[in-house]
């Protein structure tokens, strides 16, 4: 059975409800509270002034000269009547009053909910957590919030009626007061009880809903359109998704199936207590201890108490689901980055000196048992283009992402003119680098704002943009497009372009030209270019990129060799470094790869 506490459990959460719903918007939260105020005053009058109907029309029925009474019964009509139509009118309003505020309050979580994902470390996002945990927090609904608090209004009204109502059926026979108790209090455990089933199946099965949703979104997304019908995964993926489905219904109707019945079980026992109140009443009036007009009221009064009590166990259930599940909007919320704020950021150097370096650096990711850099030791001077090489998983994208702090070293530390990294601001610090990383971003909008993206500071019309686009090689095809620049790119919206893949590369390229940062990083920028583009890249490379630093990681060991310096890195160390001439005369690894490479082509040379 539930304890007290965890009943009084949706209050706590009601303290942080109130301040979202106040910040979303004042004027409607004091709006729709006012209505709620006038509906439950004119619900109670129509209830007090029911009973003075019953009296008054018995009372004339006892006197010598009943039509004498007949104005006082109209009068006590028509003002029911008119407090009738005030609630109608009330409750019609607060509901639209409601509806506003709900989709104030839903864009104000919305909002909370991108300002969160977006200041979230790296780290929570390459976990199962991270998608459990967003899955929930969309699965609890933006509208939760204001939901609990019409969850709550009705409460109040609905129990200030309900006591109204006590207060009658007590005047009635004080004996019937129990089966009102009998009527609402069992309903109301089996509802919180498979609320809460519910609730714990629902987290156990949130891993699930993603698979299925993966499914379904292989099944429909653009992207594995053409695998899916050359390989046709189609009818396979179709019955792998209906097997979840299938084991997420039938488990989730157990439940249901089971509270129905024991719902049916508590509505008979309520039932059978109605109907022996009932007999228990006529027979008292039967025996002239009761009055009829007792008897009509109890049947007209009773009748309007069971429903609104089962109203106020909807709502009482309600109000603990929204509680429940809004605890995972809050666990959504209450995420906060690793990587955050020193307390007394470091000032960072405008221009760097000495450069980065790698001090010792060890590295494994969070929740994994194994070191995915070890012994690291890398630097990077200002203007230097140093190029990593290493077989695929030796730890070169992980080394990047230490280096733009989207993760901390494990063991040793990263410096920039000799200070720790952790002591800057990491925002001030990253905006140190330009990256583009191997799967950077298509965004579905004009060529002009994908390479914008950039560097957002600058003004729509920067000629930054189309410097970008030349330094990279993609102002050629751009001035193709139907409209340069402005070309919309990606077919998912009206008038878009869609792009090769080295052209997507090119203007990923020029997005990271864009923006004059100190350290430029390419983690495989010629992956998807032909052979003469990649040249002219790398031929001027250095006035390219504008004399700043760069780190380049490409398998293409004939991009490589321009680089000043070179490090190989093999399952997560560094094994050789050097200029391309030192490491060619070393003879090791490096020299060995770039022998395999060069071999094809001497062949068609000879
Ligand atoms: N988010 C992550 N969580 C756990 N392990 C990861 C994560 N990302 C990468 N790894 C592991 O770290 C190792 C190094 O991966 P990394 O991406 O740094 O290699 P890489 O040298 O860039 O490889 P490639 O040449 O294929 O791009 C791999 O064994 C990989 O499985």
């Amino acid at each position: 059975m539930l304890s007290v506490a965890k009943m009084m459990a949706p209050l706590s959460t009601l303290k942080r409800i109130f301040p979202i719903l106040w910040a979303s918007s004042r004027k409607w939260t004091l709006i729709s509270s006012g209505l709620m105020v006038i509906e439950i005053i004119f619900g109670l009058a129509v209830l007090f002034l029911l009973k003075q109907l019953v009296d008054v029309v018995t009372t004339m029925l006892g006197s010598d000269a009943p039509a004498d009474g007949i104005g006082q019964v109209l009068w006590t009509v028509a003002v029911t009547g008119v407090c009738s139509l005030g609630f109608l009118a009330a409750r019609g309003f607060s509901g639209l009053a409601r509806e506003t505020q709900g989709l104030l309050v839903a864009e104000q979580i919305d909002s909370q909910i991108h300002d969160r994902a977006v200041r979230a470390d790296l780290a929570f996002y390459e976990s199962p957590r991270y998608f459990d945990t967003l899955q929930r927090a969309r699965q609890s609904g933006s509208q939760r919030p204001v939901q609990v608090v019409n969850n709550l209004m009705l409460l109040v009204k609905n129990t200030l009626m309900l006591v109204a109502i006590v207060v009658l059926l007590a005047t009635i026979n004080w004996m019937l007061l129990p089966l009102l108790v009998v009527a609402i209090v069992p309903a109301l455990m089996v509802r919180l009880r498979f609320t809460r089933k519910l609730y714990n199946w629902e987290l156990r099965r949130t891993q699930m809903e993603r698979r299925a949703g993966y499914l379904d979104w292989l099944l429909t997304s653009d992207i594995h359109a053409k695998e899916l019908r050359l390989n046709q995964l189609g009818d396979f993926l179709r019955e792998r998704y209906a097997e979840i489905k299938a084991t997420i219904r039938q488990e989730r109707l157990a439940i249901s199936r089971r509270r129905t019945i024991v719902e049916v079980g508590v509505a008979t026992a309520a039932t059978a207590a109605f109907f022996s109140a009932l007999a228990y009443l006529a027979w008292e009036t039967s025996q002239g201890r009761n009055s009829v007009g007792n008897l009509v009221l109890f049947l007209l009064v009773f009748q309007r108490a069971q429903s609104m009590g089962q109203e106020l166990v909807g709502q009482l259930s309600k109000l603990y689901e929204d509680h429940l599940y809004i605890g995972l909007l809050f666990e959504f919320l209450d995420v906060r980055p690793i990587i955050a704020e020193p307390e007394h950021p470091a000032p960072l150097p405008a221009r760097m000196n000495q450069g980065m370096r790698f001090e010792n650096v060890g590295f494994r990711y969070p929740g994994t048992s194994r070191d995915v850099l070890s012994h690291v030791d890398l630097t990077i001077r200002p203007g230097q283009i140093v190029a990593l090489v290493g077989a695929n998983g030796s730890g070169k994208t992980s080394l990047i992402k230490l280096l733009c702090r989207l993760y901390d070293p494990t063991s040793g530390r990263i410096t920039l003119d000799g200070v720790d990294v952790r002591e800057f601001s990491p925002d001030d610090y990253r905006r140190k680098f330009s990256v583009i990383f191997q799967d950077y971003g298509m965004y579905a909008d004009t060529v002009r704002s994908n390479i914008r993206y950039g560097d957002i500071r600058q003004p729509e019309d920067t000629p930054l943009v189309e410097a970008a686009g030349d330094k990279s090689g993609a102002a050629a095809f751009v001035h193709q497009l139907h409209s340069g620049y402005d070309t919309p790119l990606t077919r998912m919206f009206d008038d878009g372009a869609e792009l090769s893949i080295g052209q997507w590369q090119k203007v990923a390229l020029a997005r990271a030209f864009m923006y004059q940062s100190e350290v430029i990083i390419l983690d495989e920028p010629t992956s998807a270019l032909d052979p003469g583009a990649e040249f002219d890249l790398f031929a001027n490379f250095r006035e390219r990129i504008d004399h700043r630093a760069a780190l380049v990681i490409s398998h293409r060991l004939s991009t490589v060799r321009m680089a000043d310096y070179i490090y190989v890195l093999d399952e997560g160390e560094i094994r050789e470094a050097g200029t391309h001439d030192e490491l060619i005369r070393q003879g090791g690894m490096y020299c060995e790869l770039f022998s395999q490479q060069a071999y094809h082509y001497r062949e068609v040379e000879a």
